[in-house]
């Protein structure tokens, strides 16, 4: 529908309010410090305001509001990425997040939440080129055009958000409660990295003082993907959100790695229960009784009584470094009704005395000595021993010589391993919320990672059991939400695909037989798409032809080496293991067959690989196509 008169003065008011709010948002930061009574106060205004500032400037060329809602009662919004309000504040454009907006997203002609109409606008970069209105007393159509239009659009550049299009499951997902656990099967291209981002958003805004404080976490597979997603969420107006590899949160970097055998013992659970026996191994009780002088007197506990004190604090089950000093707490406390019963007072300098005095820090070092995380582990990993693990498990993670904690090569999972004992010795700071992408992937040992970050928190775990990859990844959800610390939480279903096109998936789909996972197959909302079968000899041809097209392309082979092909920024060219997460309007697939073989999980890496098509799929080999591909082969 052509812009009417009407549309365009109201577009001109948000401008003029959105240069108001900018300017106003300078000066403040300008004279913010000038204003606030004290240092801190000014220090914390201005970290505010420059926020403030940053989120306003993000995007400036974005399209100030995405829709308008006509409820049955005459009123009238408009809805955008953020709040845009006029000089006496009153609000021009609602914040996508606010209550309100939800019937944007949920209305529908069953359930019509008070709407009446619903208008959807089209922009091309910050200009209004027409709208669109679905009433809903006359039923709606599945997908508007502008809808169809955003999703078929062809992808250049990293990930954008999807708030204009959002549909009503993957909103009754982005608006769960703060305290709710949600876990989310998602086919290929079902939306649940969108998911997770404005999930991320709409807690901050609903929550805003409680996660504030405890903050947001984004864990995602890789840094190229992370570089993927990073513009997402500025874009939505949250620039607070730390986003994340598991890895990166960890306590040494890894500059090696393991073998296949290796990793699989170390990133068992049973390790937990090693390295607890093997840090709780270092708790003895006392072999000598305790003498501490202290001016003409001397206090004496017996080993009984010594021995007693060390069992009721373990008893209490206590972190190891809390219970260390509650040990010192309490035999201090011993020491003072000692001399409280000889008619002393003692205070508290007194009590820090006596709990910094030679004996009693002896004492401790011997009975619940300090433990540090890497050198127990570098111990142990350069000796293991543990009646949970088979000789030929120690045997496979044993170090060929001890090394001392300085000199080790640590690898990812040492570092899984130095963080879940440094976890047993103190909490880590923990999040308000993690959201969790890929979730399939991970082992037991990286969800405890997870879970002792999130111990008065939330999780979003985001994954499709499919894409599995790593040697651990389930082929059920029920033990990977047991180890983050949610058993029971239920499974949400996405099957509607946005990404890949009806004649990829039918491809794609075939594979999930052979991958023995029970998920529901996805279904596309997209009828375009091209998938060719090519030989090995087309592969230039392939990729300029494809460069000639319109959106990005990825060349991607189990190996990339040895490929000569054309530079171009809008080409990438991708070993088969750093595809997850990613999409491209072109993928040309290298020989399946070799990425089939490259590794164990070999075929679900290939439905990786398949899925990230956007709108055209070429598969070039000379080897024989893997067995799961050759029945509905595409005509040629
Ligand atoms: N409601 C929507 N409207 C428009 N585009 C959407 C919508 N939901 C998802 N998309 C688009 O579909 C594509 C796939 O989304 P996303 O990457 O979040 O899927 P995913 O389920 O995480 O996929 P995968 O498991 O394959 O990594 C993205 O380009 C995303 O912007």
């Amino acid at each position: 529908m052509a812009v009417s008169s009407d549309e365009l003065e109201f577009l001109a008011a948000v401008h003029a309010a959105l240069t108001r709010m900018l300017d106003t948002a300078t000066h403040r930061v300008a004279t913010g410090a000038d204003v606030a009574g004290d240092r801190w106060t000014a220090e914390r205004l201005g970290r505010m305001l420059k926020s403030h500032l940053k989120e306003l400037r993000e995007e400036p060329d974005a399209p100030p509001y995405f829709g308008a809602l006509h409820l049955t009662d005459g009123e009238r919004y408009r809805i955008g990425r953020r709040r845009v309000a006029d000089a006496q504040g009153t609000p021009l454009v609602l914040d996508w997040r606010a209550p309100v907006s939800r019937a944007f997203h949920q209305a529908r002609a069953a359930d019509p939440q008070g709407v009446r109409a619903r208008r959807r606008y089209g922009w091309s970069g910050s200009t209004l080129t027409g709208y669109e209105d679905e009433t809903l007393a006359a039923g709606l159509p599945s997908l508007s055009r502008l809808v169809t239009e955003e999703i078929e659009r062809p992808r250049v550049g990293p990930m954008r958000d999807i708030v204009a299009t959002i549909q009503p499951d993957q909103d009754n997902l982005v608006r769960a409660g703060i305290g709710d656990t949600v876990c989310v099967q998602g086919a290929p291209g079902t939306g649940k990295t969108a998911v997770g981002l404005h999930r991320a958003a709409y807690l901050l805004y609903a929550h805003r003082r409680q996660l504030e404080r405890a903050g947001v976490l984004v864990l995602g597979p890789s840094r190229v993907f992370l570089d993927y997603v990073s513009a997402v969420l500025p874009a939505l107006g949250e620039v607070r959100v730390e986003q994340r590899t598991l890895a990166g949160l960890l306590p040494v970097p890894a500059v090696a790695i393991d073998s296949p055998e290796a990793a699989l013992v170390k990133h068992d659970v049973r390790m937990a229960g090693v390295l607890e026996r093997a840090l709780w191994s270092h708790v003895n009780p006392p072999a000598e009784p305790l003498s501490v002088t202290d001016g003409s007197y001397r206090w004496r506990i017996p080993v009984p009584a010594l021995t007693a004190l060390l069992r009721e604090v373990r008893a209490e089950k206590p972190r190891y470094g809390t219970g260390r000093e509650r040990f010192r707490a309490r035999i201090v406390a011993l020491l003072q009704s000692q001399a409280e019963r000889r008619g002393e007072t003692p205070g508290y300098a007194w009590q820090q005395r006596m709990s910094r005095s030679a004996p009693v820090r002896e004492l401790l070092d011997r009975a619940w000595p300090r433990v540090r995380p890497d050198a127990l582990v570098a111990a142990f990993l350069s000796a293991p021993a543990d009646p949970a693990l088979s000789g030929a498990e120690c045997a496979a993670i044993r170090w060929p010589r001890p090394r001392s904690a300085r000199a080790a090569r640590w690898t990812e999972a040492d570092a899984l391993l130095i963080d879940e004992v440094a976890g047993m010795i103190e909490a880590p700071p923990g999040y308000g919320h993690i959201i969790v992408d890929e979730a399939q992937d991970l082992s037991p040992m990286q969800c405890r990672a997870i879970a002792r970050r999130s111990t008065h928190g939330s999780l979003t775990v985001l994954g499709d059991l499919a894409q599995g990859t790593t040697l651990w990844a389930p082929a059920s959800w029920s033990p990977l939400l047991a180890h983050l610390g949610r058993p029971g939480t239920p499974v949400t279903p996405l099957t509607a695909g946005f990404r890949v096109p009806a004649a990829v998936l039918a491809i794609a789909n075939q594979l999930l037989g052979p991958l023995g996972v029970d998920v529901p197959p996805a279904r596309s909302v997209r009828s375009d798409g091209v998938v060719r079968f090519l030989p090995s000899g087309h592969l230039p041809a392939v990729v300029d032809e494809a460069l000639a097209r319109e959106g990005s392309v990825a060349v991607i082979a189990a190996s990339v080496d040895g490929l000569s092909l054309p530079s171009s920024p809008r080409l990438t060219v991708l070993p088969a293991a750093l595809a997850k997460g990613l999409e491209f309007d072109h993928v040309i697939v290298v020989e399946p067959a070799d990425i089939v073989a490259a590794e164990s999980r070999g075929l679900n890496r290939l439905y990786v690989v398949l899925t990230r098509a956007v709108s055209r799929l070429d598969v070039i080999h000379s080897r024989p196509l893997p067995p799961a591909l050759r029945s509905r082969q595409a005509p040629q």
